[in-house]
């Protein structure tokens, strides 16, 4: 079976994965497979660098062909916070609920029209002896006033998705996966995804 490997150890973007590519007969490994690997600190300015950082430490680690996921909310009332920061905002260890409440209590007053946002996925492919690239997608909503719903992960009770009329966490783990940002960056892969996946096999 072909197999992916993305350097992520956030179960909730590693469920995401493994659905989509499942409908492709790709099989996903995730850092949480590999518990012996280095954390990887993220120390880029933007979403793509860190991806990149994610993505070329573990394929040079592993000499194979690996894709790093550096995701975040980006809210407008908050200049574009938590941005990349979206994971600790609220401090160490990472914590989503934690992450919610301070969002929510930073837009406390905002009225809905200006509490628009959107997540943001950059995705990066490292495959060794090339030229590392990267995609990018996202997906545009409404901070709610309180969480809804309990599917999906991080800060998904919080969005609301306008064309649909729920928040993220209330779409089913297939709904979510046809229209979240990570969705939109894989699309633009998709292209080429047939020859990254033969090049992954034979590194
Ligand atoms: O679909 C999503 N639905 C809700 N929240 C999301 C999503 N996608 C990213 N997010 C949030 C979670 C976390 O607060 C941050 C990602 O931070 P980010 O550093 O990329 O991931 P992470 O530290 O959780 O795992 P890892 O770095 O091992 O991939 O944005
Ligand atoms: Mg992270």
């Amino acid at each position: 079976m072909k197999e992916v490997i993305i350097a992520t150890k956030n179960p909730g973007k590693a469920k995401e994965f493994e659905k989509i590519f499942a409908s492709r007969g790709v099989a996903v490994r995730t850092l949480l497979d590999f518990p012996e690997l280095p954390e990887v600190e993220e120390t880029g300015s933007t979403f793509e660098e860190n991806a990149v950082l994610k993505a070329e430490t573990i394929s040079k680690v592993l000499n194979k062909m690996v894709i790093g996921d550096d995701s975040g909310l980006i809210v407008d009332a908050l200049g574009g916070k938590p941005g990349i920061y979206s994971a600790r905002y609220a401090g160490e260890p990472k914590n989503d609920q934690k992450n919610i409440e301070k969002v929510l209590s930073e837009l406390n007053g905002v009225e809905e029209e200006s509490r628009t946002a959107r997540f943001y996925c950059a995705l990066a492919v490292a495959i060794p002896g090339q030229e590392t690239y990267t995609v990018s997608g996202t997906c545009e909503g409404r901070i709610l006033e309180k969480p809804r719903g309990t599917n999906g992960f991080g800060y998904d009770p919080i969005f609301y998705v306008p064309e649909k009329g729920v928040s993220m966490a209330e779409l089913s783990a297939n709904e979510k996966n046809q229209i979240s940002h990570r969705a939109n960056a894989l699309k633009k892969l998709e292209s080429e995804l047939d020859s990254i996946l033969e090049r992954a096999e034979r590194s």
